[in-house]
């Protein structure tokens, strides 16, 4: 998908929701549990109850790996119902990639090609020719993890280099690379402080905000200064949509959050 269509989906939905799809055997209601694929059936209730709210989706594919083949399975059916039914909807395969380029390619192979999913998160570590693979594919989208939402970032990420913090020079860094348009950058709600500098850095990329809901963050913090003209922000929930029932009314009662956010996102557009 290119970006002018994801853009032009967030105008008309006035949303820039992205839920995620966490699916955890553990944590779904007990009827669906009889049934062939209990993950997908979830999912397909879940993407129907929210997608009017909603702009993209994004699996964590932990949560799919951890059921190994039949996880893959049930991965592999949620990209397709998405992909068939709502091809206007972004679709982010949360795998957290990034190896030596020979292998890169196969990981961007795998996720952009055989499962068609529009985006990949990325780790940056291994640095530019672990990334340009992913940047390689036309229309597709590599989320570059830039400053996450866990405590672990202290560790280095928000470590001090010798002109600034390091998540910073992994974006001013990467925007260098080749096709760096098509790329997009993980920055952590918890980490509103940061959103004023990180703009001064990358103005107009798309960033992808885990860490609403559950996590504590604000989305207002958020929005004060990471919108951009053309929007700029995806903010995901997972948990806090997924999970607001864990009863026969899960997807009525996720719709409801869905809901919610979309209409404080609607107030940050206008
Ligand atoms: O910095 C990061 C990067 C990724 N995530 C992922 O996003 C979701 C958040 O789930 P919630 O239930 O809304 O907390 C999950 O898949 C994380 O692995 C993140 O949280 N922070």
């Amino acid at each position: 998908m290119d970006i002018e269509k994801l853009i032009e989906e967030i105008k008309k939905k006035k949303s820039f929701l992205c839920v995620g799809l966490d699916v955890d055997l553990e944590k779904i209601p007990p009827h669906l549990k009889e049934l062939e694929d209990p993950i997908f059936e979830f999912n397909k209730a879940i993407i129907e109850a929210t997608h009017s709210y909603a702009v993209a989706y994004k699996p964590n594919t932990a949560f799919y790996e951890a059921y190994g083949i039949q996880g893959w399975k049930s991965l592999e059916r949620t990209i397709r119902y998405l992909n068939t039914n709502y091809p206007e909807i972004f679709t982010i395969a949360d795998a957290k990639r990034g190896d030596i380029g020979n292998t890169s390619t196969r990981y961007a192979k795998a996720f952009l090609e055989a499962m068609n999913f529009d985006s990949i998160t990325v780790a940056p570590y291994m640095g530019k020719d672990s990334v340009e693979p992913f940047l390689a594919f036309e229309n597709k989208h590599t989320i570059l993890l830039a400053l996450t939402s866990n405590q672990g970032a202290n560790d280095f990420q928000l470590q001090e280099t010798q002109q600034n913090q390091l998540f910073e020079q992994v974006i001013a860094t990467s925007q260098k690379w080749k096709n760096a348009e098509r790329l997009m950058y993980v920055v952590g709600a918890t980490k509103a402080a940061h959103f004023k500098k990180i703009r001064a850095i990358a103005p107009h990329h798309f960033l992808l905000v885990p860490g609403v809901g559950a996590q504590g963050g604000s989305l207002k913090e958020v929005c004060r200064f990471g919108l951009t003209e053309d929007i700029g922000l995806l903010i995901n929930s997972s948990r806090g949509i997924i999970y607001a029932s864990k009863e026969k009314d899960f997807a009525e009662k996720a719709a409801l959050k869905a809901q919610e956010l979309q209409q404080e996102m609607a107030i940050y557009l206008n």
